[in-house]
């Protein structure tokens, strides 16, 4: 486990430390028997990437490793190293000068959730569903002591882990991901935010969602649900077809009226909606990074209100409760 060992310190010495009760027996499951064929030469591109060192960082809007002196070999290989880890759809990040430019434009959902959340300075904080990680270094931006993003998906954790592997060493030691599911989380009671964005639409039961959401938090933490949603009133809830904008595991999309009810029957505190906005085709686009089709495929080509399959385009909220 040693993909994982510093990891683990940092659980140890944490106020999470009572998930080291569950955590390392599923890490060695998940090594023995759930690793995706392609994950070991994934990592064979993270371990190849070259050394420089990080003399200008930023966490801001495109999450930003520069050293002084890079040369132009080095950029080639750090440029077709990461083309390997391709599709890249959460950033955009330049690293030595290799610009990502990924599917999402992540920086205009963070820009719609930062003035939000205010200063997150001491906090533990859990983004479950974290894709590539991208919104971990803009909470360390926002000032979270320790960020632990957990998602099934492993290539984005080989991405994750190329980023990580330019950042400075006192940023490395403060950002985590492991690949579990929300529900392999015990009820670890411990984070003072738990984010949740764009993941309640693939769950098949929402409520079961939440709860073990609210089970992450501390007794005064709080919950940023981000996640598709449709107009109408408190009884309003799609449960598409097939298919919702060409994406075959969509389940609940509700109402903010209807997800404020949700949340509170899961015992969730002073629930608001802080943003809603109809997802533009400027945020989410096929790119040099991720080639293939994006949301104005997945849109009525004579209508954009409306997706291919004739439903509400997407249309996203943000949502702060209270544990
Ligand atoms: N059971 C699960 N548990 C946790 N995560 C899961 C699970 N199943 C799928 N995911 C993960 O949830 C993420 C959803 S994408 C949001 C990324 C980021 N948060 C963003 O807001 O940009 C939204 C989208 O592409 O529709 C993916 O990374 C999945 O691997």
């Amino acid at each position: 486990m040693n993909l994982f060992k510093d990891d683990l310190i940092a659980v140890a010495q944490s106020p999470l430390h009572h998930w080291l009760n569950q955590l390392p027996a599923q890490l060695q499951h998940w090594n023995q028997a759930r690793q995706h064929g392609e994950l070991r030469k994934w990592l064979k591109c993270v371990e190849q990437l070259p050394a420089l060192p990080a003399e200008e960082v930023s966490l801001g809007d495109t999450v930003t490793v520069r050293a002084t002196k890079v040369e132009e070999g080095q950029q080639n290989r750090i440029r077709g190293l990461l083309q390997q880890l391709t599709p890249w759809r959460k950033g955009p990040f330049e690293l030595h000068g290799v610009n990502i430019d990924t599917e999402w434009r992540s920086d205009y959902k963070w820009q719609r959730v930062a003035p939000h959340i205010g200063d997150l300075s001491g906090q533990q904080v859990l983004d479950v569903g974290c894709g590539s990680g991208y919104h971990l270094w803009r909470m360390l931006e926002s000032g979270a002591e320790q960020v632990w993003g957990v998602d099934p998906g492993q290539l984005f954790m080989a991405q994750f882990l190329a980023i990580r592997h330019f950042m400075p060493t006192a940023l490395q030691a403060r950002a985590h991901w492991f690949p579990l599911g929300v529900e392999d989380l015990p009820e670890l009671q411990a984070f003072d935010t738990v984010f949740s964005m764009g993941v309640l639409y693939h769950r098949r039961s929402p409520i079961d969602f939440l709860t073990q959401l609210k089970a992450q938090l501390s007794k005064d933490g709080r919950l940023v649900l981000e996640t598709l949603v449709v107009e109408g009133d408190v009884d309003t809830v799609l449960v598409p077809g097939q298919t919702y904008a060409k994406m075959r595991n969509v389940w609940f999309i509700p109402s903010t009226l209807a997800l404020l009810h949700w949340l509170e029957r899961c015992g969730f505190k002073q629930a608001k909606v802080v943003d809603e906005s109809v997802t533009e085709v400027t945020e989410q686009r096929a790119t040099d990074w991720m080639t293939g089709q994006s949301l104005s495929d997945f849109l009525d080509p004579n209508d954009a209100s409306k997706t291919i399959e004739g439903y509400p385009a997407p249309r996203r909220a943000v949502i702060i409760a209270q544990a």
